[in-house]
């Protein structure tokens, strides 16, 4: 019998959640209520799966995204999650098969990018998505940073108020908005998003546990940052507090937002480590405390990556760091974004067109994916032998061109 991958249908959802669960090792005993609860917010138009003799076997599923590129244009994805094939399945070529289709109707909708989470290094490349954002994750070991636990209000006359969800929905959104007009790699939030990270939407299979929220005012009363937070209660033989806040979310629009909030976090009393949850590889949390090695890198990997779909207007909506003028070879087996186009770069904007002049630089649709965001460096990825060089200085143009001066950041799992 021949396995169909295709589009599935309103009561093929149930079969598409079991298979879904599986594949993620999750109880795949679901509910009818979990069932309505994620119907809600999921367009069938936008999954699909394998089926061997009427059972979902494979799942995929895309919802549309908006990603911040250098220099803070927001540029509408495909963001690809959800993929699972049931180890009864596994590599038969199924994946494969639901990417071609699901990228080929990216490419169809108009999308200049895909984007998505890699459970796995070594699962996507082959698809052309290249590791184009890493995170960090700290663990804050409170009694060694050196604040001072007696100062109990922010610097500059700021103040940080505990807030209840229902305030987080109110004031989250245009926070995230401001922050993500101008730090790449941010990808778009929906009200779901909000929903579900305030426990006013269910997420089913993982119960809701109530967080503290808090938010930053500037002296002006202005919302200027938002932490997320939740602590697990635990205690030493010896009676002493030994809690691990662990951080949800923390965005902050202002140096002092930031600074306020962290430090917040890190004088809670009872806690004496804090988890600072996906962060940026640069970002200031270790500096922000005045011994800074008592933050200890506790995850350092990739995180986001992205599939270049159209080679012309990626490179054109965002901003580069340096002058550059390029002939790039992009090599895409797909088909989608392959060709050769000349890149000139001034003033910080660029534009790409098609050429037939000799190449500067010869790479892969996934090295694009991976240099696009401006995380990884032309010069390490032509010493690994993944870009090569045609034109003397042209791997070091591009260097500089690409990188940007802070790391992108994407602070969401989806
Ligand atoms: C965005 C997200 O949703 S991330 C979540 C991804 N899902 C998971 O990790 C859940 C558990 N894993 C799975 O469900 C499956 O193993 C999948 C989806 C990762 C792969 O599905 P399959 O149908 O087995 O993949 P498929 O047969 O199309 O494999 C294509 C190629 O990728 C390789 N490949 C697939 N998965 C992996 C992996 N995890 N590690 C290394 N190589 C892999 C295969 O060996 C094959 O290589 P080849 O072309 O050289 O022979």
């Amino acid at each position: 019998m021949t396995v169909d991958t295709r589009p599935i249908t309103e009561s093929e959802f149930p079969g598409w959640l079991r298979a879904l669960a599986t594949g993620f090792l999750r109880p795949p005993l679901i509910t009818d209520e979990e069932a309505e609860s994620r119907r809600a917010h999921m367009d069938l138009a936008r999954m699909s799966g394998a089926f061997d003799d009427g059972r979902c076997v494979a799942t995929y599923r895309t919802f549309d995204q908006r990603i911040t590129v250098p220099g803070g244009a927001r540029v509408a994805a495909t963001a690809v999650t959800q993929v699972t094939v049931s180890p009864t399945h596994r590599r038969r070529g199924l994946l494969s098969r639901l990417m071609a289709e699901g990228l080929a109707g990216a490419k169809e909708r108009g999308d200049a990018l895909a984007t998505l989470i890699a459970a796995e290094y070594p699962i996507y490349g082959r698809y052309g998505f290249g590791p184009a954002a890493s995170i960090t994750e700290w663990t804050v070991d409170v009694p060694r940073t050196g604040l001072d636990g007696r100062r109990a209000l922010p610097e500059g006359g700021g103040r940080i108020d505990l807030v209840e969800g229902g305030d987080v929905r109110k004031t989250g959104p245009a926070l995230h908005e401001r922050l993500a007009a101008r730090r790449h790699g941010m990808v778009s939030r929906d009200e779901h998003w909000w929903n579900a990270n305030t426990g006013a939407e269910p997420t089913p299979p993982h119960p809701w546990t109530e967080p503290f929220h808090a938010v930053y005012r500037s002296a002006g009363g202005e919302p200027e940052g938002l932490v997320t937070y939740a602590a697990d209660d635990r205690w030493g033989d010896a009676k002493q507090p030994l809690n691990t806040a662990t951080v949800r979310d923390l965005i902050a629009v202002t140096p002092e937002a930031e600074r306020a909030l962290w430090h917040f976090v890190c004088s809670v009393d009872w806690v004496t480590t804090v988890r600072s949850g996906y962060r940026a590889a640069d970002d200031l949390l270790p500096d922000l405390l005045p011994d800074p090695r008592a933050a200890r890198v506790r995850t350092a990997a990739d995180f986001l990556w992205v599939r270049v779909l159209d080679t012309v207007r990626a490179l054109e909506a965002r901003t580069y760091e340096a002058p550059a003028s390029l002939v790039l070879e992009v090599v895409d087996a797909a088909g989608f974004a392959g060709g050769r186009f000349r890149l000139a770069t001034e003033g910080g904007q660029a534009s790409c067109a098609p050429t037939t002049a000799a190449p500067d630089l010869t790479l892969d649709v996934r090295e694009l994916g991976a240099l696009y965001l401006g995380d990884a460096s032309a010069v390490r990825l032509s010493a690994l032998g993944l870009l090569t060089e045609h034109r003397q200085g042209a791997v070091a143009e591009a260097d500089t061109a690409f990188r940007t001066a802070r790391r992108p950041w994407c602070p969401d799992v989806f």
